[in-house]
């Protein structure tokens, strides 16, 4: 399992180690952690660490410090090291003298760093540390961001902007020191600038925002250094690997036949959209419920593909007895059937169409699982905001929906997030890490609805049921794309060959 600590939390931690450590014993930690990534990568650019070109952007807090004291360990390797400082009277005092006397060199940014001052764009006027420092970046083999840390609040500030574009242009790998300075380290948002890292080097633990879109696509990809911080049992996010899947995943055992694993009930489709049933009951077929029963309009579609399906073209609540319902994809404008689900005493999914027509009061008011499966529009949708705010804010999003229905909550897209309610099976916000972008393709949310509904079906909670099918959704898609584009079919099957993955590890 993968974390992730809040700001708040983290510094907490620190704080109770800080006192049982010797002053600065906690950013030498860091800044060792963070040399020996950056002397790794400019071992793998360039062959060694002696000679090359390195610039720090030394922002006004410890996230510079760490910058600051990673350089003088890479200058007594013999590196070239620059240390461009944004606000020259507040970087750090020690972290500045290790790396002078290490022999590194530096560069002052003289106009405010609240960037209000004529000095601090570039082009006519542009004060002369300006330029150097752009020069410098320019030549660089290596740029540290030690600009802002879990310090930081909104985007880049002015004077800072064209030095992180002109690192993005760079050939120069680029290490975000602990995030991608301008991100928010809670939420993962990105409202204003934001430099772009190659890679980032965090400390303790991972930070929400190194995890979820839009802020996880700046960071690059995350190494986590060990500083000894003592955390607490429950994070703020987390991330389920193989194993943690593989513990999750129904698996029959001597004594089970098809009704003691679960059968889930698909109520999906309609005369104009048939395809969504098939595509749910193919998930649903890959997902260890022993039976799957189809209910509604297009069983003959269902049949045809998939003749083990139980079909019936009456309602849910004739269909017989399931073990979980999965309502909504293709489902068009009939709310009867969402509504029958809802009363259902069973574990509920409801997807696409069906979140439209579910009445939220009946939602709230059930005491079996409900887990809703919106994709960013329909997340905007329900709670009465434009897509981009949704898409924006993930996690709120997420959250808010979750606490406003008092259900279990995945919210779909570049970063599949699950969130329970408050007295739900486990506070963490999950968030899917195998996803790909292979997987925006029409239908492939039928899948994975069917997919989960059948683990619930199983005997799941909604929170492992949605996270543990968009684990395996996600390595499906991965499988069956292998690079190239594919259809929600091809997902549905790789499903098994993903659960076979998990299962060896
Ligand atoms: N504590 C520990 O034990 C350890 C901490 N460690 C390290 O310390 C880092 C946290 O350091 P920190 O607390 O000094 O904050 P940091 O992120 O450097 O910001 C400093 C100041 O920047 C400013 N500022 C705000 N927003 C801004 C923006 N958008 N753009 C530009 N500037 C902005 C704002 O000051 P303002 O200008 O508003 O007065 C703020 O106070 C942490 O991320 C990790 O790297 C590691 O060494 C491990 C041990
Ligand atoms: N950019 C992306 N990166 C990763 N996964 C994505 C991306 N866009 C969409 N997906 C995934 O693709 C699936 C699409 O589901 P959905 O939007 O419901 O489509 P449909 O209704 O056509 O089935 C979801 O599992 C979602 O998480
Ligand atoms: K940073």
């Amino acid at each position: 399992m993968r974390t992730a600590y809040s700001v708040e939390t983290v510094r907490a931690a620190e704080r109770d180690l800080m006192a049982r450590l010797p002053e600065g014993a906690l950013m030498r930690r860091a800044a060792a952690g963070l040399a020996a990534v950056c002397a790794e990568l400019l071992g793998r650019g360039r062959g060694r660490v002696y000679g090359s070109r390195v610039v720090l952007l030394v922002g006004s807090g410890d996230n510079g410090g760490d910058a600051l004291y990673a350089g003088a360990r890479l200058a007594r390797r013999g590196a070239g090291v620059t240390a461009v400082l944004l606000a020259p009277e507040r970087a750090h005092a020690a972290g500045l003298a290790a790396l002078r006397r290490a022999g590194g060199r530096t560069v002052e940014i003289t106009g405010p760093d609240t960037g209000t001052g004529p000095d601090t764009a570039v082009g006519t006027g542009a004060e002369a540390g300006t330029v150097a420092a752009l020069a410098a970046v320019r030549r660089a083999d290596l740029v540290v961001d030690g600009i802002v840390g879990i310090g930081g609040t909104g985007g880049l500030r002015p004077a800072a902007v064209p030095l992180a574009e002109a690192a993005e242009r760079s050939g120069a790998a680029v290490v975000a020191v602990d995030l991608p300075s301008g991100v928010d380290a809670d939420t993962g948002e990105v409202r204003g600038t934001a430099l772009r890292a190659d890679l980032t080097v965090t400390f303790g633990t991972h930070k929400p925002g190194l995890l979820v879109d839009p802020a996880r696509e700046y960071a690059g990809s995350v190494r986590l250094v060990g500083i000894g911080l003592d955390l607490p049992a429950e994070p703020e996010l987390e991330a389920l690997q193989h194993a943690d899947v593989a513990r999750l995943l129904p698996v029959p055992g001597a004594e089970s036949d098809k009704y003691r694993r679960g059968v889930v009930g698909i109520a999906a489709g309609s005369a104009r959209y048939p395809g969504a049933a098939v595509l749910a009951v193919a998930g649903a077929l890959r997902g260890g419920a022993g039976a799957v029963r189809y209910a509604g309009p297009a069983g003959r579609d269902v049949i045809a593909r998939f003749p083990e399906t139980l079909v019936s073209d009456r309602g849910p609540k004739h269909a017989g007895r399931v073990q979980a319902w999965v309502v909504g994809p293709g489902a068009g404008d009939d709310a009867g059937p969402v509504a029958e689900v809802l009363a259902a005493d069973v574990p509920v999914l409801i997807d696409a169409d069906g979140l439209r027509l579910a009445d939220a009061s009946a939602v709230r008011a059930r005491s079996a699982p409900t887990l809703l499966t919106p994709h960013a529009g329909e997340a905007a949708a329900l709670l009465g905001v434009e897509r981009e705010e949704v898409e924006a804010g993930r996690l709120a999003a997420a959250r808010e929906l979750a606490g406003r229905y008092g259900a279990t909550v995945l919210l779909k897209g570049s970063t599949t997030l699950v969130a329970g309610p408050k007295d739900g099976d486990g506070t963490a916000v999950r968030v899917n890490p195998t996803g790909t972008s292979w997987l925006a393709t029409a239908g492939s949310g039928d899948v994975l609805s069917g997919l989960a509904g059948s683990l619930l079906a199983a005997g799941l909670p909604a929170r492992d049921a949605g996270s543990a099918a968009a684990y395996l959704h996600g390595l499906a898609g991965r499988r069956a794309a292998d690079g190239a584009p594919v259809g929600a079919h091809d997902v549905a099957e790789a499903i098994p060959g993903a659960w076979r993955d998990v299962l060896r590890g």
